[in-house]
């Protein structure tokens, strides 16, 4: 509420009174403010509860009926149906021989040979026939209960807390001291008898979060029902239900919703003046996705930016720059091969306005994308996007924004995300700031650079700059030289917008010759394999000690074999100690100052890495993006057949055993 000054000059003999009758004027618009805050509570919540009520009420109406057809549905039809009835079975005479064989003839009726099965299509209702094929294998072990691991190709954060015991390992296995592992690790409750919902809760829920926020029958002074407000007085949190149904298929019921409709819900949306229905599925789509820019995973927990807008990116080259980088037209409408193309108007080239829509919504969405390429997308001649293109975006304007003077930074900056200053870091999200980036920065508060993830411009004086390795032209070249690249030096792995290297070999032939799929040598950079994700053929089977990995081809040396995925917790003294006594077996890696990964339930063939104090494998930890992760490479050329091993250092002995 705004304050009010009052004057009221000096010596005045009615001061007080004036004073007084102020703050009673205050007080009662305060008091009236308050009484209407009052109001507008009481309707949410019984407003809430009613319409909590009436979900649960229709849910359960329908669920009985519902599931009684299901299971009528699926029952199978006996062959033996039209000769006996249920009745001649029941009351068959004891003693009589009723051959069991006679209703049981599988071979003949529901099976037409060995190898196949019939199943009934729960929609269409129609009966088909699956044929198998058999396979002999040779004997092999099954890996000792509870080492399945989830498979996964990035690192998950840990989400529950870790005061509560999700399952208890090994339990009741002879040798293992549960006593122990809930008293080591300090529970203070079992999940199963504190947290257990009904999955159907979450169901209702969803369908109570998507009715009250698009309520249309709400007192006028109720503006909106928040998801704060549902929080407030039902007994759920949104987040909570929006984080299940985004993990699992739900029932389909009459009044369901998607998560997709809730999600939406969830989001601010976005205020845009692009209203076109490729513009909102883009903006909607977008919020859905991590913005970190290697991961965009749905609701990525990970990297947990929520709510995030969508970046609405600029233009920072000029179209006579986008002309310059085209050597070879892409066909006979290409921009390139009009030569007077200045006098081509825009205006004279008749588009229907849906098409105008998406050639404007491609070119304000990927301004810098060349012309060729956005062509192919909005299908229109190349000619047209480009001339599009350099009536929107004026090559002016595009030079002054260039040249705007950005702060500069005084203070010298020591950041933190480098390799060696790992004990100090601290995962923070990208800076979303409208910019530009200076001492306000939050990534310079955090005495930390600005990644990609950021959005900010290239010229950010919080980037780091990238290398200059592009004069290198040759993979072979670029390897022996990957000691002297100013990343690599930093273990950083090279952001392909900053670093030049990437687009140092220019010709496509040229490249082709170069690149090494195996080594990650694309285009020349040997320095981007953890965001390549290439990797070598591999095994996992009995090796020297309990499982390993072995190579199923020749590795050269320096080549990646795999990043360390596992669950990432942000405590550092995360044991497991009772499970790695029992089983002799630890997963535990740190990553850096705040996060640790360990790879018990969560992993990758990685994790099967064995240790050897003479490893053909290096580990080392790099900053990608912003954030760290552990990549490994061959330290020594490795032969097909051989193990891969590599050295876990002394701290991991003295720490797991
Ligand atoms: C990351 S796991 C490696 C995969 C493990 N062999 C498996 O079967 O799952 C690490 C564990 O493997 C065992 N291990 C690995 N290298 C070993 C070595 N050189 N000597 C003894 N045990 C080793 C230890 O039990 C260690 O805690």
């Amino acid at each position: 509420m705004a304050s009010h000054v009052v004057y009221v000059p000096e010596g005045t003999a009615d001061q007080d009174d004036i004073l007084e009758a102020h703050n009673n004027e205050v007080n009662l618009q305060l008091e009236g403010e308050i009484l209407q805050d009052q109001q507008r509570q009481e309707v949410i919540r019984k407003r809430t509860w009613e319409v909590y009520k009436d979900v649960w009420d229709q849910f359960y109406n329908w669920e009985p009926g519902a599931c009684e057809q299901t299971i009528v549905s699926l029952a199978a039809v006996s062959p033996y149906e039209e000769r006996h009835s249920d009745d001649e079975y029941l009351f068959d005479e004891p003693g009589h021989d009723s051959d069991i064989s006679d209703r049981m003839d599988v071979d003949s009726l529901s099976y037409p040979s060995e190898d196949s099965f019939t199943v009934r299509d729960f929609e269409t209702g129609r009966p088909e026939t699956m044929v198998c094929s058999t396979f002999k294998i040779k004997h092999c072990d099954p890996y000792p209960r509870y080492f399945a691991c989830t498979p996964s190709s990035c690192n998950i954060l840990s989400t529950h807390d870790y005061r509560i015991c999700r399952f208890i390992p090994f339990g009741g296995e002879p040798g293992f001291n549960e006593l122990e592992y809930i008293g080591m690790e300090e529970f203070e409750s079992f999940q199963w008898q504190d947290h257990w919902r009904d999955p159907d809760e979450y169901v209702i829920a969803a369908t109570v979060i998507k009715q009250l926020t698009e309520d249309k029958n709400q007192d006028n002074f109720v503006e909106r029902i928040t998801y704060e407000d549902i929080d407030k007085y039902l007994p759920f949190t949104c987040g909570e239900v929006l984080y299940e149904m985004s993990q699992r298929d739900s029932l389909l019921w009459p009044g369901s919703v998607t998560f997709g409709e809730i999600a939406d819900n969830s989001r601010p949306q976005i205020q845009s003046s692009e209203k076109s229905l490729f513009n909102q599925v883009i903006n909607n789509m977008q919020q859905h996705f991590c913005p970190y820019i290697d991961c965009i995973r749905p609701l990525c927990i990970l990297h947990a930016i929520s709510p995030w807008e969508p970046h609405h990116p600029q233009p920072s080259i000029t179209s006579t720059e986008i002309a310059e980088g085209v050597t070879k037209p892409c066909g006979p409408s290409c921009f390139k091969t009009k030569k007077n193309l200045a006098s081509i108007y825009l205006d004279q080239i008749t588009l229907s306005n849906q098409i105008s829509q998406v050639v404007h919504d491609t070119v304000t969405l990927a301004p810098d994308g060349p012309s060729c390429d956005l062509s192919v997308i909005c299908k229109r001649p190349c000619y047209e996007i480009y001339l599009y293109r350099s009536k929107l975006f004026k090559d002016d304007d595009i030079l002054l924004e260039r040249n705007r003077l950005i702060p500069k930074i005084k203070k010298p900056q020591k950041f933190v995300d480098y390799n060696d200053e790992v004990t100090n870091f601290t995962m923070k999200d990208p800076c979303t700031h409208k910019g530009p980036c200076s001492t306000t920065c939050p990534c310079f508060l955090a005495n930390m650079h600005c990644s990609r993830n950021c959005f900010c411009k290239l010229s950010c004086p919080l980037r780091p700059s990238g290398c200059t390795c592009y004069k290198s032209k040759n993979c072979k070249e670029t390897i022996e030289r990957k000691a002297q690249c100013k990343c690599v030096k930093n273990n950083w792995e090279c952001d392909p917008e900053l670093c030049r290297l990437v687009v140092g070999v220019k010709n496509k032939q040229q490249r082709k010759k170069y690149d090494d799929p195996q080594s990650g040598c694309i285009h020349g950079c040997a320095n981007t394999v953890l965001q390549k994700g290439l990797l070598p053929a591999t095994e996992v089977k009995q090796g020297s000690f309990g499982l390993g990995v072995f190579a199923m081809q020749k590795i050269k040396k320096f080549n990646f074999l795999g990043e360390y995925t596992a669950e990432s917790f942000w405590r550092h003294d995360v044991t497991h100690e009772p499970i790695w006594s029992y089983t002799g077996l630890n997963y535990n890696f740190g990553l850096n100052s705040s996060q640790n990964l360990d790879a018990i339930t969560v992993g990758n063939v990685t994790r099967y890495f064995n240790h050897s104090v003479t490893p053909n494998v290096l580990a080392n930890t790099l900053v990608v993006n912003g954030e760290h992760r552990i990549a490994f490479y061959a330290a020594r050329d490795i032969k097909k057949g051989e193990e891969l091993l590599f050295n876990y250092g002394d701290q991991y002995w003295q720490q797991s055993h």
